[in-house]
């Protein structure tokens, strides 16, 4: 009776105690990053992809736009004071209801939230919204490359993140399932996937579609046995996570804040490390400039990211310097 007594009154407590902003938020994310996937399916299945060309290799489909105002809206209805950044211009302040997600995934809620993000405010955060990562790979057919990126800072540091995979396929018994959502959060862990050792040998991945001399320059010093090139950083940073590669370089300008907020939070509560290719890191501030002008490089541990960093030719990191 006792024990009976002393359980209820856990339950009770634990229910009236509110989940902390950051997990709510990511919860939310979650939910959100699954129906912007399903927006990315349902373009390509109806064919009308209303491709813009932004500028040279950068083209916007009708499912960027989709998929970010279905992510606005929803964040934005639920978090009201949070900045939100989001790739495709234009879109910022449409809302649409038509999209609208409200729900939170059940078991993000229940995670501890760490110690260091129980206080969070609003206003300490701001989220980095790529709707659609690999969108050439996805007008060229190269479906699996392609990723929605919900990226959560926290005074300018990457802190947790959503990728979700809209083309990932799960057998479970006779049916297959379509999508599935990796999530990360700092000092509390990785879920969604498994995670997989780094491979034996070196391994690298990179960039299928914008590729030029000073990336493959920084590639060859690698002395790697083996060089994977596909499209997204976030699913180049998945094949880290997985062990399928162990060190993502490329020495280029391109990618820009949306492309590696959520990546860069979930490598890192994995034990990996994200910079640019001089080792410094970037910031994820309301006011930072977009662009990440000194390349990325990440890998699995800080061994591996120490050995690439030492590895570029300086004459390349001063090419890059911002
Ligand atoms: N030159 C570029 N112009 C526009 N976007 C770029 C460029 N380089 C990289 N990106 C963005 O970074 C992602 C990773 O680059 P890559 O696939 O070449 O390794 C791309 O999918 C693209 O994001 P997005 O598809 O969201 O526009
Ligand atoms: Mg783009
Ligand atoms: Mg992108
Ligand atoms: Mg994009």
């Amino acid at each position: 009776m006792e024990l009976l007594f002393g359980s209820n009154t856990l339950i009770t407590k634990k229910m009236s105690q509110t989940v902390p902003l950051i997990v709510r938020l990511l919860a939310s994310s979650v939910s959100v990053a699954n129906r912007a996937g399903k927006i990315v399916r349902d373009i390509m299945s109806k064919g009308e992809l209303g491709i813009i060309e932004k500028g040279k290799d950068d083209y916007q489909t009708e499912a960027d736009r989709s998929a970010q105002r279905c992510i606005i809206s929803s964040l934005s209805a639920q978090f009201p004071k949070i900045k939100i950044i989001g790739e495709e211009d234009g879109n910022e302040n449409q809302t649409s209801d038509e999209y609208l997600v409200l729900d939170a995934d059940k078991d993000i809620l229940s995670l501890e939230c760490p110690d260091g993000l129980k206080e969070v405010k609003e206003e300490d955060v701001v989220v980095w919204v790529d709707p659609l990562d690999g969108t050439a790979e996805y007008t060229q057919g190269f479906l699996e490359h392609v990723t929605v990126l919900i990226g959560i800072s926290v005074n300018e540091k990457p802190i947790a993140g959503v990728i979700h995979q809209p083309y990932f396929k799960t057998i479970v018994g006779n049916e297959s399932k379509m999508g599935r959502t990796i999530w990360g959060l700092k000092d509390a862990g990785v879920g969604g996937f498994t995670p997989g050792s780094p491979p034996e040998s070196l391994i690298l991945t990179t960039t299928r579609s914008h590729s030029n001399p000073l990336v493959e320059n920084a590639l060859q010093v690698m002395k790697a046995t083996q060089i994977l090139r596909v499209g997204g950083a976030g699913y180049k940073v998945l094949q880290l996570l997985e062990g399928k590669a162990s060190i993502y370089v490329f020495a280029s300008p391109g990618c820009k804040k949306w492309d590696t907020c959520a990546p860069e939070a979930i490598l890192t509560a994995a034990g990996g490390k994200l910079t640019d290719i001089l080792g410094s890191s970037y910031k994820y501030g309301a006011t930072v400039s977009k662009p990440n002008k000194s390349g990325v490089l990440a890998a699995v541990n800080d061994e591996l990211h120490t050995y690439a960093i030492n590895r570029i030719p300086q004459e390349l990191k001063d090419k890059l310097s911002a």
